[in-house]
């Protein structure tokens, strides 16, 4: 089963995860990531109204200078205690968000923008996620690897600390990156896209 794309999809995202996500739709479609600085957590009351911003603002970035395509933008945080956990500047701070995460429960928000000329969507996934306690070992282990910090909340559902979780409520691709399911349902309804026999280019 595949999709057509009526006009043409940019994912404006630099995520790797993201385009894998998207991919499983079956139509072409073009990256292009924003340039835009990302906006600072503190300016906003609560961690959704900062996530809906960003991916607001990746997406209309890049719909400004492409009017005539579908553009896709995307925002995932970690959110613990009311606390916005991104991706980890350092060494330091990966252990300390993964002692945070430790043994408990935490939320993971990720928003979605669509904009398509003067029309537009904005909807967002929140995922309950629970740690097993993570062993000081585990930990130093793991942030001695590139995996933490190009990911919210110093970790990867989908790569080795996997293995941190006991349980997830919720939707695994919306922690992955892109609530694809969610997305296929909201482009389809808009009549961005539709099914098609086979794979088809747009
Ligand atoms: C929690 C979690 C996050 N992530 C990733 C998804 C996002 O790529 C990243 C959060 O950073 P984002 O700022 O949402 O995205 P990005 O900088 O990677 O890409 P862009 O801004 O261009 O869209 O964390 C995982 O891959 N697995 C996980 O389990």
């Amino acid at each position: 089963m595949y999709f057509k794309a009526q006009q043409p999809v940019i994912l404006a995202s630099q995520s790797p995860r993201r385009s894998e996500l998207l991919e499983m739709l079956g139509f072409d479609f073009r990256v292009i990531p924003s340039k835009k600085e990302e906006p600072k957590p503190e300016q906003f009351q609560n961690a959704l109204n900062y996530v809906l911003n960003c991916a607001e603002v990746k997406a209309a970035d890049v719909a400004i200078k492409n009017p005539d395509a579908v553009v896709i933008g995307s925002d995932t945080v970690v959110v613990c205690d009311g606390e916005i956990l991104l991706k980890p500047e350092d060494k330091k701070q990966a252990i300390e968000y993964l002692h945070k995460l430790s043994g408990r429960s935490h939320e993971v928000i990720t928003a979605v923008s669509v904009k398509a000329g003067n029309s537009g969507m904005q909807f967002h996934e929140t995922t309950e996620v629970t740690f097993f306690d993570l062993p000081d070992s585990w930990i130093e282990a793991y942030t001695n690897t590139d995996d933490p910090y190009d990911k919210a909340g110093a970790y990867g559902i989908q790569t080795l600390s996997g293995l941190f979780v006991e349980k997830i409520n919720g939707d695994y691709n919306a922690v992955v990156g892109l609530p694809i399911a969610r997305l296929a349902r909201k482009l389809s309804d808009a009549g961005w896209i539709s099914l098609s026999g086979s794979r088809v280019e747009c």
